[in-house]
């Protein structure tokens, strides 16, 4: 089976991912498998710049075809908050259980028809000596009142998916997979699988 290199080290990620691609028969590695991988450090403002960043650096370090995400979850009553800082924005260590936490005191009193948000997933396709390609998903929806549903990672307890009353976290693997930020993303670089591995 031919292997694909995530340059991630979100477990999260690495399970959706493995998911998506094994139905297209591809198998996934991502720099949880490596020793030593850099950091890359994401000094982009954009979530396309800083999956640019990620794969760009990684390809040349392996001189290989490579993929990277960049997403996160923007909040319109946040103007746009937290973005870009999704991972880190209760602080450097990144604790999803923390960032939950500030986001939820920072809409505590938006009212209902005020939080809507959107979780976004830019995906870059890196090959040595070629352009990158860029492709982005997106996901609707709004921010909850308090953390539901124990599936997915990051934001998932407190993002209600539109149009439904379940968070991405009371979601199967399945569903979410179906419908989100990232599966959106994948469907629009499927197509053009067969041109880079
Ligand atoms: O950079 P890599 O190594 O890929 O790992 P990371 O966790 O730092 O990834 P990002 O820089 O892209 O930050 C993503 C943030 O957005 C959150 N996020 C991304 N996709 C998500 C999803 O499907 N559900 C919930 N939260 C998500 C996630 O929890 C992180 O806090
Ligand atoms: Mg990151």
């Amino acid at each position: 089976m031919k292997k694909v290199l995530i340059a991630t080290k979100n477990e999260g990620k690495v399970k959706e991912f493995t998911f998506m691609f094994s139905e297209m028969g591809l198998e996934v590695t991502s720099l949880l498998d490596v020793e030593n991988t850099p950091d890359v450090e994401e000094t982009g403002t954009t979530f396309a710049e800083n999956a640019a960043l990620k794969a760009e650096e990684i390809s040349e370090l392996y001189n290989i075809p490579v993929i990277a995400d960049d997403s996160g979850l923007v909040i319109d009553a946040l103007d746009g908050r937290p973005g870009v800082f999704s991972a880190r924005y209760a602080g450097i260590e990144k604790d999803d259980n923390k960032n939950m936490d500030k986001v939820l005191d920072e809409m505590r009193s938006v009212p209902p028809e005020e939080r809507s948000a959107r979780f976004v997933c830019a995906l870059a396709v890196a090959r040595p000596g070629m352009e990158t390609l860029i492709v982005e998903g997106y996901c609707e929806g709004e921010i909850g009142y308090k953390k539901t549903g124990s599936n997915g990672f990051g934001y998932d307890p407190i993002f209600v998916v539109g149009h439904t009353s379940s968070t991405m976290a009371e979601l199967t693997k399945e569903e979410k997979n179906k419908i989100s930020h990232r599966a959106n993303a994948m469907a629009k670089l499927k197509d053009q699988m067969h041109l880079l591995f």
